[in-house]
């Protein structure tokens, strides 16, 4: 006898407050499983509203609206004869909680609040929720929309629960549970639970999906048992692409893994097993003896009047073989993942377009190749027939049919390019690197220059102060140079937002195009950039890059989408192109800065962990560049502290950007450090003992004393 049973995951776009859409891709994930004979589907965390609602979780509406649509979705015609388990909040007792109902055939089996709640870098659940206490279990009042269903169901449990079918248990765990240390599914499984079903609202970061598959993989490799794993995916309105990913696992090994980046609004995943494999797996004495601990009996069990191995399955149906698992690599993941979030950005905000500001750097050349990207993206949707996109795309191509259209053609249509020169400043180089770059793309591009715009500024000001301002190069002081650079900057925001605003009209369309910023996370950090110039945009696909990645995001790029223009991006020499150029001088990013942009990443990247100080940063780095004399490592360090501090009030304007790394410096919502600081006399001090010390013992250590 086996007991064979098909397990479905999935993985939704949500967007927050979407009720209705969120209910039909629930509804079609649902009608999706049924229809590959499925008995159970999990769906992703808080999916009703969507997972990143944020101070909405503090709204009483928000609870009434899931629990009606909780109702729809359990009542309806396409959502019978199968275990559901939803993401919802819940009110109890005074206390609100990020919960799961899971139902079968219209009836509420029980409610399963979070126990861990997650609340670091960019999650603030513990703001709006209160975590369960382990092993608690107690009555719940159902809300009337759910008493007056058919059941006229009034109470259900409501805790930590675990589900007994006629021939199979499951429990639920959510999210943040399995990456804590002591995960509810260690006890579920030392109390014979078959099926655990996580359901997540988590989001893409470079390099972390091998962490998340690890972490299932270790579990239920020593735990044995399937584990199911669903979560969002796309822009849920916020700064955060969550990155799908479905997964089943049975003990240890990857049955079925759902795309990580993609425009389908719903994916569905599913694996036929057999639970009688997971009691030949579980047959260890340790384990015995660890399961008769009496405090994994003291688990409250539902018990569940169905068959989650139907009678119509195909006895002679194969188990899902195992597969491996796919990642991408970081290059790739910065090609996919912020394009389909500004797919889902730009669909959803109903503007007309993007425009980026061209300057012939690799910043700006990265995010219009992630333009490129989603173009792409799009285009090869529409060729599989994704009715929703063809939808979205044909909005945006003005109603045309955009069947057959291709990347480059659809390119045209939704994204501006602009370059914005300087007849002095402006090299021929930069001007035709962003023009080749366009071509290549297909996107539509103007090549113009601001001395007008410059000029009349310039003129402005030199009326009202009687005072000529000079470049340093023609014997100007460093506030002259300064303010001069940033007139050109400046003056390049004001344009880019005029153009973005009438570009759709003045081509025959409607609607406005959003402006993209460009400004990666260590220049930032470092302030090397013009407050409320380009870096201030509606939103930035790079905010959350570094250089380095970016750097490797087009090398990668230029074989990959075939883009040999590429290479010269690579190969420049990295200018801001704000002071004029001379026989004997030509501005450099690298000397204006004080930092090379590898010295940058590698301060940035500490400044970016939050546990360090100045005076950490400088006992790690001298030990990491030893190579270097100890004084200059201090003085890498304290200059960085400098430019740090006098420009942090810039990160309180900066252009809200996807978060891709366990960091962004955006706008004080990640970054909660303050924005006015002290000169850092007391660390300076510190540092100058330590540095006497280190040189007098080098000193000594030199004469053989
Ligand atoms: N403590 C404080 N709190 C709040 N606001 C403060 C402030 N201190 C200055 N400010 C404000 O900030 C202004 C100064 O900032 P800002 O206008 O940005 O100007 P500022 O930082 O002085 O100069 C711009 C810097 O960015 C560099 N840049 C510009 C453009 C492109 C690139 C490139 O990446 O290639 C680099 C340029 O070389 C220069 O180092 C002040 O005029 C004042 O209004
Ligand atoms: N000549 C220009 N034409 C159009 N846009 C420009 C020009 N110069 C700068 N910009 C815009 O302003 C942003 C900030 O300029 P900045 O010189 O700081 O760029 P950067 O940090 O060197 O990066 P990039 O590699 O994009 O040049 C650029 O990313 C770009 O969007
Ligand atoms: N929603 C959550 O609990 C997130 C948990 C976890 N840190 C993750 O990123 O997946």
């Amino acid at each position: 006898m086996t007991r064979k049973c098909v397990l479905a995951t999935s993985q939704l776009n949500q967007w927050c407050l979407d009720y209705d859409g969120n209910r039909d891709r629930i509804v079609e994930a649902i009608h999706k499983a049924k229809s590959a004979n499925a008995s159970i589907i999990l769906t992703p965390e808080l999916c009703i509203a969507g997972y990143g609602l944020l101070d909405h979780w503090l709204e009483n509406d928000v609870y009434a609206n899931s629990w009606d649509v909780v109702a729809e979705i359990i009542s309806h015609n396409d959502c019978q004869d199968i275990v559901i388990d939803l993401g919802l909040p819940i009110q109890h007792r005074g206390c609100s909680y990020n919960a799961r109902v899971i139902a079968l055939n219209g009836e509420v089996l029980a409610i399963r609040p979070k126990l861990d709640l997650c609340n670091d870098g960019n999650f603030r659940e513990m703001r709006y929720f209160s975590p369960w206490p382990r092993g608690r279990v107690e009555d719940y009042l159902l809300p009337e929309v759910i008493q007056q269903l058919p059941h006229g169901q009034m109470r259900c449990r409501i805790g930590e629960i675990a589900f007994e079918a006629l021939d199979g248990s499951f429990a639920s765990e959510t999210c943040e549970e399995l990456w804590t240390p002591n995960s509810p599914h260690s006890l579920y499984s030392l109390a014979g639970i078959e099926i655990i079903l996580n359901s997540s609202g988590s989001h893409h970061e470079l390099r972390k999906l091998d962490t998340r598959i690890n972490l299932i993989t270790e579990a239920t490799a020593k735990t044995g048992g399937v584990y199911m794993y669903s979560n969002q995916r796309g822009c849920d309105g916020d700064r955060l692409y969550y990155d799908g990913c479905a997964l089943i696992l049975n003990s240890g090994k990857v049955l079925a893994q759902g795309s990580q980046f993609s425009l389908r609004d719903v994916e569905v995943q599913t694996a036929l097993v057999d639970l009688d494999e997971i009691w030949s797996f579980r047959t260890s004495r340790s384990r015995g003896m660890q399961a008769n601990e009496p405090s994994v009996h003291k688990l409250e069990r539902i018990q569940v009047n169905f068959r989650l191995c139907r009678k119509t399955l195909n006895p002679r149906a194969r188990l899902t073989e195992a597969i491996e698992p796919r990642y991408h690599p970081p290059e790739e993941e910065i090609a996919l993942g912020p394009a389909c979030w500004i797919w889902d950005y730009l669909r959803r905000s109903k503007a007309a377009g993007y425009l980026v500001p061209l300057s012939g750097g690799i910043d700006s050349c990265a995010t219009a190749v992630i333009v490129y990207s989603m173009c792409r993206l799009v285009v090869s949707e529409i060729q599989q027939g994704n009715e929703i996109v063809i939808d979205d795309a044909e909005r945006l191509a003005s109603g045309e049919d955009p069947r057959g259209i291709t990347a480059e053609q659809f390119c045209e249509k939704v994204f501006t390019t602009v370059f914005m020169g300087m007849k002095q400043q402006s090299s021929k180089e930069t001007r035709s690197r962003s023009r080749d770059l366009a071509t290549a793309i297909g996107s539509h591009h103007v090549d113009t220059d601001i001395d007008q715009m410059v000029e009349s500024l310039q003129n402005v000001v030199t009326g009202i102060l009687d005072f000529q301002p000079k470049f340093k190069v023609h014997g100007g002081s460093v506030a002259e140079n300064m303010a001069l650079q940033n007139f050109q900057s400046r003056s390049r925001m004001v344009l880019a937002y005029a153009l973005g605003q009438l570009i759709p009209t003045s081509r025959g369309g409607s609607g406005g195009l959003l402006i993209l910023g460009s400004a990666n996370v260590d220049e930032c950090l470092r302030g090397y950039l013009t407050k409320y110039d380009n870096s201030s945009a509606d939103i930035n696909p790079i905010g959350g890059i570094s250089k380095t990645d970016l750097k490797r995001f087009i090398g990668w790029a230029e074989t990959n989408f075939n883009l040999p223009i590429l290479h010269d991006f690579l190969d420049a020499v990295p200018t801001a192109e704000l002071e004029p150029i001379t026989e004997s001088y030509v501005q450099s990013d690298e000397a204006d800065m004080g930092f090379t942009y590898d010295e940058l990443s590698i301060l940035g990247r500490l400044r970016k962990s939050f546990k360090l100080g100045m005076l950490g940063m400088f006992e790690r780095l001298v030990v990491d560049w030893s190579d270097r004399p100890p004084r200059a490592v201090y003085e890498k360090v304290r200059n960085f502290m400098y430019y740090y501090a006098i420009n942090r009030h810039k990160m309180t304007t900066m252009t809200p950007g996807l978060y891709l790394e366990s960091y962004t410096p955006d706008d004080n919502r990640y970054d909660l450090r303050p924005f006015l600081y002290p000169k850092f006399a007391f660390e300076h001090r510190k540092i100058e003992n330590m540095l006497k010390k280190m040189e007098e013992g080098e000193a000594g250590v030199a004469n053989g004393t």
